[in-house]
């Protein structure tokens, strides 16, 4: 597909001015790009970091799914040993690359329950809630309702008022569905888990859950859609390979406005610049942004001095609040299956089989890979301790487990947060953990049933060690900092083991293999959680929308605190992570983000 906005190759082709600069031509960056150059007065400049992909196998296919990550798309960065995880260091793989994590994320392609949406403007900010949200999921989806066969076979339902159907981003479920699907959906049935009709509207209990699939080619819908779609704009440039390094700042009586970025294609290369006239809009993912302000002086004052830079605006949060869904796995062997996606890594003539008839009529293992079998429970519904854990969690002190020496702000911000929490989290409305049965998913591992804490505690945190931008940032998840979040991953496994004890599973004979049949005490496996957790690769939270005195870093507008024309758009300002996979939530936010940011200019 031709590049419709234009993309250029050196600095020179670019114009000294834009209207808006757009910093990462990620996920959220390349929506509002698309959106902001509906307007042919307004120029738009995108600048990414990384490389433009060329549409390889491995980003295209779900045969391939997972072989970008670690790859020259992916930042390739790591935490610090994480404290709680048996001292671990965790990679993060995200998005380095024109279209962002949406290059090589897993496809899935959901959203959280109405209820965790209201919690942000029960955060107190106006108009960030499910209802309103809702239009702008239609508007970024372009939804194939499931083939007769699927209905049929799978018993797949959905809800037509809760999708879009001419959005730039496909969503649908793969040719093929791995019949042992269908097993776990019994299984949650027989225990008493309704199947939800849509999870558009009710992401709740048992679905059956979309993935971002081009429906003709039964190949990635991401990003790059919203740029490679577009008639040609003139008005909308992209460069690559460059890499902004600082906002350029000027103080005014009403803030600091932002007049542009600076920017380089390496750590050596000179430093260019480009002005923006109305808007710089920080699309740069939860790692980069709170890397790019602190870099420029927005941040916590004691960090911005203690490494000699400007204290432009005191925003302790920046950075803060940091979110993800940490992930762990019991590991089956089921030796009643036909085939599992592993199969296709180990029999050589089967996979040749499969190419042939993917490439013939784009059918068979070859289109499926991401997970369609999820369920997101409710805590009372697989653990009948909710109430113990919840109360556990009421009765620390705000800080108890916080991070030593965070600014009082943050502190109070938390604390608003883990009172709505634990209010939301003792009702159905609200999932406490994902269930995603992946036999029909992983080719890398014996079928593995996962649980993901959907709601952590625990906060984790973003921050510069260096002012030098191509010095990666310290990335501490901090997961399991707060203990009451592990010991729920030991409930999640022993309902794991009630899912795999039902008739449905029990028929296609499973063995498990981790955390295997010797760990059964509380203790251990906790320890089995402890040495095994690990990230959905969901980051988010690090430049919050929350109010100022609660270490908020930008407004219900997305304007970062202190500033005139600073805006924020991508993973970062999520206060609290949703109980979803996030990229349909982003390509929502970014939309409605692009309407907050045309309202304002007129
Ligand atoms: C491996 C993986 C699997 C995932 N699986 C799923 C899934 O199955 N379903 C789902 O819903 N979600 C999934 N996600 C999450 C989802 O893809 C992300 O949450 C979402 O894409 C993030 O969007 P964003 O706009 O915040 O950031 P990104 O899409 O990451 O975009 C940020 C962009 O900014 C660029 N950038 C950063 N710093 C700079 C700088 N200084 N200068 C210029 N450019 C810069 C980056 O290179 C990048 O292109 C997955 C993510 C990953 C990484």
């Amino acid at each position: 597909v031709p590049f419709r906005g234009e993309l250029k190759e050196r600095e020179e082709q670019l114009l000294d001015t834009y209207e808006y600069v757009i910093v990462g031509g990620g996920s959220s960056g390349l929506a509002v790009a698309n959106r902001l150059s509906e307007n042919p007065k307004h120029t738009v400049l995108v600048i990414e970091a990384g490389l433009v992909d060329q549409h390889e196998d491995n980003v295209l296919l779900q045969r391939y799914l997972g072989g970008t990550m670690g790859s020259k798309y992916d930042w390739n960065v790591t935490t610090v040993p994480q404290t709680h995880l048996a001292d671990r260091v965790q990679k993060l793989p995200i998005g380095k690359v024109f279209g962002g994590s949406s290059v090589l994320n897993g496809m899935m392609f959901d959203r959280g329950s109405p209820a965790d949406y209201d919690l942000w403007e029960e955060l107190g900010n106006k108009g960030w809630n499910f209802k309103e949200l809702l239009p702008y999921f239609k508007k970024s989806e372009n939804f194939t309702i499931p083939s007769t066969k699927q209905v049929e076979e799978f018993g797949i339902t959905w809800d037509p008022s809760v999708h879009g159907f001419d959005g730039y981003i496909n969503s649908g479920f793969p040719n093929f569905i791995y019949p042992q699907n269908k097993n776990f959906q019994t299984a949650m049935n027989n225990m008493g888990i309704p199947t939800s009709k849509d999870m558009g509207g009710n992401a709740l209990n048992h679905y059956w859950s979309p993935n971002s699939i081009e429906p003709t080619t039964q190949t990635r819908s991401y990003a790059r859609r919203y740029y490679d779609l577009i008639q040609p704009r003139p008005n909308l440039h992209a460069i690559t390979s460059r890499q902004v390094t600082k906002l350029l700042t000027k103080e005014t009586s009403t803030g600091i406005q932002v007049i542009g970025v600076e920017f380089a294609e390496s750590k050596e290369a000179s430093r260019k610049s480009v002005i923006a006239n109305c808007e710089v809009i920080l699309a740069a993912g939860a790692v980069h942004t709170p890397q790019i302000l602190q870099l420029s002086g927005i941040g916590e004052k004691a960090l911005l001095k203690r490494l000699g830079l400007p204290v432009l605006i005191d925003l302790p949060g920046v950075g803060q609040n940091y979110q993800d869904h940490p992930f762990a796995s019991m590991k089956l062997n089921l030796a009643n299956v036909e085939h599992s996606p592993i199969d296709l890594e180990k029999n050589a003539t089967y996979d040749a089989e499969m190419k042939a008839l993917f490439y013939s009529s784009r059918e068979g293992p070859w289109t499926a890979g991401s997970p369609n079998a999820v369920a997101f429970l409710p805590f009372s519904t697989f653990s009948n301790r909710s109430a113990e854990f919840l109360a556990a969690y009421a009765a620390q002190s705000p800080d108890a487990y916080l991070r030593p020496g965070l600014d009082a702000k943050v502190i109070a911000g938390h604390n608003a947060q883990r009172k709505l929490l634990l209010a939301a989290l003792s009702t159905p409305k609200v999932a406490t953990m994902e269930f995603i049965f992946l036999s029909g998913a992983s080719r890398f591992i014996q079928t593995p049933l996962s649980i993901s804490l959907q709601h952590s505690f625990s906060r984790g945190y973003i921050e510069i060690n260096s002012t030098d931008p191509f010095t990666a940032p310290i990335i501490d998840f901090r997961t399991g900092s707060n203990p009451v979040d592990l010991d729920i991953y030991v409930e999640a496994l022993k309902f794991c083991r009630k899912i795999v004890a039902t008739d449905a599973i029990q028929i296609l004979q499973p063995t498990e293999l981790a955390p295997g049949p010797l760990t059964q005490t509380d203790g251990d496996l906790r320890t089995f959680v402890e040495n095994t957790v690990s990230t959905m690769f969901h980051p988010s939270g690090t430049a919050s929308m929350m109010k100022r005195e609660w270490g908020g870093v930008v407004d219900d507008r997305l304007k970062v605190y202190g500033t005139t024309n600073l805006r924020i758009v991508d993973a970062s300002i999520q206060p609290l992570i949703p109980a979803t996979h996030l990229q349909a939530t982003i390509y929502a936010v970014a939309e409605k983000a692009a309407d907050i940011i045309k309202a304002d200019q007129s």
